[in-house]
């Protein structure tokens, strides 16, 4: 009913503006009108999908190695946007800075759909590109957006309903974008509280290192705030600010063009000289709480921050560990025999449902071998186009067919060389470049293509794959001998299903992903969580921790109010009698977020727009939220 009237509204600015010229006041937010004015200044046609030539493999691998630390950084929030998605149908996308999709993962049935539109990677999302869409829209006004629908500017991406926030660096430039697209049909209304609260976690995570010669001052109205993303950050070169993240300068009303000009004295009394955390004047007389780390504190480095944010690695009782992985027992054991396989030049094969580790497996395994030094190369062998795969894998010379790269490419198998090449979802791998493959781990040479002689490789291999492998052997859809000669030694992960101990692996983690006292879960949370069946396995449980720990009010322990509705229904017992939120809050993410906003209005005395500035969505949004929930 409600998302009728506003597609009713947008139908109606369509017309106006598109059909009959004139501005539809009103019917739509200011930032889409704007949006939709500079599109239409630019000449570009609403009615035609412009045609967009994506980036070809390599040239896209060139752009994901040039924003390496973005991905890098982008890693735990895609994971737990990538565990939202699959709920929701919808897909997560981490552009780069001017809009070009680095990656988007997924629901496969929506993926297809956006694919239809040139949503996928490699394809730039700019508005100059692309019209009015959120990412594109959220670089050009600097802020996050939805774009629903209709509010697209392009007549054939109304089958689209993406939100997005950009991703800003210390120095306030934009690095990228998250985005969640889904279908416009389905109503996605806590999106935009996500993107925006990932995007924070990740710009957060920038102050973690590349400051340690500077005083990093951490701020908050409330002490519990200290060490999470929503503290404020602000960095000092001797005197002068130099960084900060978007919460510090909105503590000062200031942004990012006070980079380099604000002097310390301009904005807090006096820095703290204690270790730990203190009370701090800052300007107009408030009063707040920080902790200042960096050059002029090593004492305090190590008595404050860090250890707040990180949980202690070595805490005792802790459960079987490789690397970051936790395992059975008996898991840990078999990797710490697949680094010595490896050393000894045996390939190992990871097998296990999705989620269950086995990328992370294969780094460590990696990591701790004698390899550790030469280059780790994953393949998703899923994921390159079957007329693609021969080309990145072998490599060619100049000239070896049209649209070939002028100085030939090495191929992954011998940027591999001297590390270790991971053949993931090896499964998938079409018949015709098993033989090849086979080939080339025979004779430890590649042939390129084009190439009149073969090149020698060194490397070690582990594969991995969801599928049953020797099943695909024996239906003939994977080659036997390959099998042979890649399944030596395999390990089988297992699914969180079958872990012994749920209980004490989802305290485990969320020790991890919280990584503060504070925030805690009630038992019945964690008895909900612990009931589960974890279809996606640990991705998706880390991802749903992930989200969790986003959602809390810090010093409120958590709730199973708070978890998704599947998660929530797995066990009929009553909670714990200590609910994160009081009885009468809001049971769905869409009530937590008008709660939320409901909040910051009582908190800025009813004025919208300085509730909408604390929310960091715009006024406009804020007024469509809260009257479309009447
Ligand atoms: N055993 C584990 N312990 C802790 N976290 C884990 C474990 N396994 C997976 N994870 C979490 O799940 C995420 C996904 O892991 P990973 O990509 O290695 O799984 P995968 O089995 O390779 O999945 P897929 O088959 O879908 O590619 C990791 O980033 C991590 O957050």
């Amino acid at each position: 009913m409600r998302a009728d009237t506003v597609s009713r509204a947008v139908s109606a600015a369509r017309r106006q503006f598109f059909n009959e010229g004139r501005p539809p006041q009103s019917l739509v937010a200011e930032p889409i009108l704007r949006s939709w004015r500079r599109c239409a200044d630019r000449g570009l046609d609403n009615q035609v999908l412009p045609s967009l030539v994506p980036l070809t493999a390599g040239e896209l691998r060139q752009a994901s190695e040039r924003n390496e630390r973005l991905r890098r950084l982008s890693r735990p929030e895609i994971e737990s946007l990538y565990a939202e998605a699959m709920q929701t149908g919808c897909v997560v996308v981490l552009t780069d800075a001017s809009g070009l999709i680095l990656e988007s993962r997924g629901h496969a049935a929506f993926a297809s759909r956006a694919a239809q539109v040139a949503l996928h990677p490699g394809v730039d999302w700019s508005e100059t590109a692309t019209g009015t869409n959120a990412v594109g829209t959220a670089l050009l006004e600097g802020r996050p957006i939805a774009v629903h629908g209709g509010e697209h500017y392009l007549d054939p991406h109304g089958i689209l309903s993406c939100s997005a926030a950009p991703i800003m660096d210390p120095f306030g430039h934009a690095l990228g974008v998250l985005d969640l697209s889904g279908p416009a049909a389905v109503d996605h209304r806590h999106a935009l509280g996500l993107v925006r609260l990932a995007a924070e976690q990740i710009e957060h995570r920038f102050f973690d290192d590349g400051f340690a010669e500077l005083q990093v001052l951490r701020l908050g109205a409330d002490r519990a705030l200290l060490g999470t993303a929503r503290e404020g950050v602000l960095v000092f070169d001797g005197e002068r600010l130099v960084a900060a993240n978007r919460h510090g300068l909105g503590l000062f009303g200031i942004d990012w063009s006070a980079l380099g000009s604000r002097r310390v004295e301009e904005l807090v009394a006096r820095l703290p000289q204690e270790a730990g955390i203190a009370r701090i004047e800052v300007t107009g007389g408030r009063v707040l709480f920080g902790r200042l780390d960096g050059a002029e504190a090593p004492s305090r480095r190590v008595a404050g921050g860090v250890a707040l944010r990180r949980a202690p690695s070595n805490s005792p009782g802790r459960l079987p560990q490789f690397g970051e992985l936790l395992l059975r027992e008996e898991d840990e054991r078999a990797l710490s025999r697949a680094v010595k396989m490896t050393d000894a030049g045996v390939p190992v094969l990871i097998q296990g449902e999705t989620g269950t580790g086995k990328e992370m497996a294969a780094r460590e395994v990696h990591r701790r071998g004698p390899r550790a030094a030469g280059p780790f190369v994953a393949v998703n062998c899923a994921a390159i186009p079957e007329t693609l795969i021969e080309a990145e894998l072998f490599g060619y010379e100049e000239g070896a067919f049209t649209g070939a790269r002028r100085h030939g490419r090495k191929g992954l198998l011998r940027e591999a060389d001297g590390g270790v090449l991971f053949l993931d979802e090896i499964g998938d791998m079409p018949l015709a470049l098993q033989s090849r493959l086979l080939r080339v781990l025979q004779d430890r040479e590649v042939l390129p293509l084009g190439a009149g002689r073969p090149v020698s490789v060194d490397f070690a291999l582990v594969c991995a794959t969801h599928r049953h492998l020797k099943a695909l052997v024996e239906s003939g859809a994977f080659r036997s001998d390959l099998y042979f000669r890649i399944a030596h030694y395999t390990i089988e992960l297992p699914a969180v299903r079958d872990l012994p101990d749920r209980l004490a692996t989802v305290r485990e983690l969320w020790r991890r992903v919280a990584g503060d006292d504070r925030l805690a879960l009630t038992a019945g949370c964690e008895e909900r969580l612990a009931a589960y069946e974890w279809p996606g396995n640990f991705r998706q449980l880390v991802g749903v921790l992930r989200m969790l720990a986003a959602l809390a009010e810090p010093g409120q322990p958590v709730g199973p109010d708070l978890l998704p509705e599947e998660v929530g229904a797995s066990r009929g017992a009553s909670d714990d009698g200590a609910p994160a939120v009081a009885s009468s809050e809001p049971a769905d993410l869409d009530a937590i977020e008008l709660a939320a906003m409901r909040r910051a209005l009582d908190a800025h005395g009813g004025n919208v727009s300085k509730a909408a500035r604390a929310l960091g969505i715009n006024r406009s949004t804020l007024y469509r939220r809260l009257l479309s929930t009447h």
